[in-house]
């Protein structure tokens, strides 16, 4: 499986109503957020599209290479709902889905873990970092073939990401704690004074 193909795709349609402004546009260490995770994509993945039904407000704030793909649920679905979104626009075997709230990526170790897709058995649908709090499933990775079972769920009423990686094989990540700082999700003013 020497073509396995991946994409990079990054959410960023939250309400940031615990930021109290749209997270996306705040700047970390002199950058907006979404800025510097489309980066860290850039140095993984060739194609890095960002899902958002704002593509106006972030056009100034991200690089050309980077694709932005339109929201067609109605706003507010959440996360599993874009990620379903995404993947029916994405041709890649596999789709790293990103969180635009990650200020502490480092593309060496998403590069590592893409590395370790190539061995992963077919029947998995995800492969997602986990720790002792649950998965973490905003900075993971998503078979093009997940797309019938997300469907299925989210057609039952489900919206969580815990719940349907309980019930669908997953690959999970195991993480050393200097591996774990990459998950740091900035969802409030006091995260932003770290
Ligand atoms: N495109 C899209 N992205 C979403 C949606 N809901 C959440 N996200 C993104 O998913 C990521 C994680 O979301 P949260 O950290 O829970 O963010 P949030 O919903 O903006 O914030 P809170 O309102 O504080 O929970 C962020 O990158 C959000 O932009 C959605 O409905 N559509
Ligand atoms: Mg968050």
């Amino acid at each position: 499986m020497s073509n396995t193909t991946i994409a990079a795709l990054i959410l960023a349609g939250g309400k940031s109503s615990r930021m109290g402004q749209d997270k996306a546009q705040i700047h970390w260490e002199g950058k907006p957020l979404l800025t510097r995770v489309c980066e860290v994509a850039t140095e993984c993945c060739s194609s890095v599209y960002v899902l958002t039904s704002w593509p106006e407000r972030y056009q100034e704030i991200v690089s050309e290479q980077v694709q932005f793909l339109p929201e067609s649920s109605p706003i507010g679905q959440g996360p599993l709902v874009a990620l379903t979104d995404g993947l029916t626009q994405i041709d890649a075997e596999w789709v790293l889905l990103l969180a635009c709230d990650l200020p502490q990526l480092q593309p060496e170790i998403l590069q590592r873990w893409m590395s370790q897709l190539t061995d992963v058995s077919e029947s998995i649908l995800a492969v997602v970092p986990c720790q002792d709090s649950g998965w973490e499933p905003l900075c993971g990775f998503y078979r093009r073939t997940a797309l019938t079972a997300l469907q299925g769920f989210i057609t039952q009423g489900g919206r969580s990401f815990q719940a349907w990686l309980s019930q669908v094989p997953v690959h999970p990540l195991t993480l050393e704690a200097t591996t774990a700082a990459i998950l740091f999700n900035c969802n409030t003013p006091a995260d932003l004074q770290q």
